[in-house]
């Protein structure tokens, strides 16, 4: 992911960040320390060497999952009957370390750290990732489906809880805001929202704002000082957005949209998770890890859209497929994303790809590290690529269902994505010195093009509109 951003956004990312410093108990005392951070919230702990039923905390905690947990999510259920999620990983805690921990993030937040994808001892331990991620699916589905609003708070009550005291209407200058870091950020996303009807373009900017806040707070110029704890202090805040207590003027907005599309919390509080995640580990030992880390951060962008984009009246597919389908184009994003910095992050120690196909290859981390073009990595290479595309292929049969007005911009963005894989094959699959990029000319090609697609209204309407 990119590390250069524009000026003006850092200057938001660092209020953040002094709100968060602000307000996170000790927060300067936990510098350094971070190893045990990583453990401290519960979000990332190797349990490879306990088993079910064995006590963590003389009673306090003990892991609920049954066998060995060695790649699965673990609920630790803990004495005053709160939760803290463990996401197994390949970093081995000593179980000493883990009790430490854990006392720690109990003392400190009364084990409230949380995630959607816990596992059910008995059955759901076993489930892969792309199971687990599917039950968030379904649940913003049937959300859609049953036209639930999510009114926590009236779109009257958030201004006027945000706005008191204020003559001008901080509401829609909070959108004009969104909008404008959109088209900072990225100009193509920005120019495709321009087609959407005026509500739905200013929802998606305020999601594009909230996703691109969260992800600065990790991969942005102040990420280095960025703990788990600060993630729980912005996650505490995102819970107030939801309850339409917004803390800043680009809080409000998202806080409104919530309030006017049937967007669940559930794929925001995965994003934050994912971060966390991202934070505390730097090896994926299968794709079923590297699947939920994108979905964490990826997929779970595309359940936030498609409630504000819709699905067209005339589209005979299933909500759930529409939603499979947008979790696809995030998921393919991600793994595009990961192709094309393989080197950047490696500079930074990290390898997204999963351990265990590396190893099939016959690729050793240190080949990554001295940025090695083998005709073993290339054939790895291309191997990654093709999964990839088959997730751009899942993803297209959703986008011919939105609604006509959000086909643009999803078109536009799913065929740039898929040009990133065109150019790395191009660069003959250096993706260590060589960075693949798709030319101003291309995107600019691209966007008629995506158009184009995107009169094409969904498949069945076109088979009634023949007969
Ligand atoms: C029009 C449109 C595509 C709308 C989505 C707008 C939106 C809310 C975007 C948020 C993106 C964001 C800031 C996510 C934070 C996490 C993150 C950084 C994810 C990576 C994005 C690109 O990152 P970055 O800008 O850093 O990349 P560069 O390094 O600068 O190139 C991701 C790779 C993932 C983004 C995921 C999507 C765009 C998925 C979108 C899916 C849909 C809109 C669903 C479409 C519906 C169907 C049915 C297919």
């Amino acid at each position: 992911m990119t590390l250069h951003r524009p000026h003006s956004f850092n200057r938001i990312v660092l209020v953040d960040f002094i709100f968060i410093a602000a307000f996170v108990p000790r927060f300067w005392e936990k510098l350094g320390s971070s190893a045990m951070q990583a453990v401290g919230f519960g979000a990332a702990i190797s349990i490879e060497k306990l088993s079910w039923g064995e006590s963590v905390l003389g009673g306090d905690a003990e892991i609920r999952s049954p066998g060995d947990c060695n790649d699965s999510l673990v609920k630790l259920r803990c004495g005053r009957n709160a939760r803290v999620v463990a996401c197994a990983t390949s970093y081995s805690v000593p179980p000493a370390a883990l009790t430490e921990a854990s006392v720690l993030t109990r003392e400190r937040y009364g084990f409230r750290a949380q995630s959607s994808v816990t596992t059910e001892p008995s059955e759901r331990s076993f489930m892969s990732a792309e199971q687990k991620v599917f039950e968030v699916v379904q649940k913003q589905a049937a959300m859609v489906n049953e036209e639930r609003r999510r009114s926590v708070m009236s779109l009257q009550d958030v201004r006027s809880h945000f706005m008191a005291g204020s003559a001008v209407n901080v509401l829609d200058e909070a959108y004009v805001r969104c909008g404008e870091v959109c088209a900072e950020y990225s100009k193509t996303f920005y120019l495709g929202t321009k087609l959407m009807t005026p509500e739905r373009q200013r929802a998606i900017w305020a999601i594009y704002v909230w996703c691109r806040r969260t992800d600065e707070l990790v991969d942005g110029p102040n990420a280095s000082r960025i703990t788990p704890t600060a993630l729980d202090r912005w996650e505490d805040r995102f819970e107030d957005i939801f309850r339409g207590q917004p803390y800043d003027m680009l809080d409000a907005a998202l806080a409104d949209t919530v309030t006017k599309f049937p967007v669940d919390i559930q794929p925001f509080r995965d994003m934050i998770d994912g971060m966390r995640m991202d934070m505390v580990k730097s090896r994926y030992a299968n794709f079923d890890e590297l699947y939920l880390y994108c979905y964490n951060v990826a997929g779970t962008v595309g359940l936030m859209s498609v409630p504000v984009m819709g699905i067209a009246p005339e589209s005979k597919a299933t909500t759930e497929s529409v939603y499979n389908n947008a979790l696809a184009l995030g998921i393919a994003n991600q793994l595009t994303n990961i192709l094309r910095d393989v080197g950047e992050d490696a500079r930074r120690g990290r390898i997204y790809l999963p351990q265990d196909e590396l190893a099939r290859f016959g690729i050793s981390d240190a080949d990554i590290f001295a940025g090695k073009v083998s005709d073993k990595w290339r054939a790895f290479m291309k191997d990654q690529i093709k999964r990839a595309r088959v997730f751009f292929v899942e993803a297209e049969k959703g986008v011919r269902e939105l609604d006509k007005d959000s086909r643009w911009p999803v078109w536009s963005a799913l065929i740039l994505y898929q040009k990133i894989l065109d150019a790395i094959e191009a660069n003959d699959y250096d993706n260590f010195t060589r960075r693949a990029y798709v030319a101003k000319w291309q995107k600019l090609v691209s966007l008629p093009v995506a158009y184009g697609r995107a009169l094409v209204p969904p498949p069945d309407a076109l088979a009634r509109l023949s007969r």
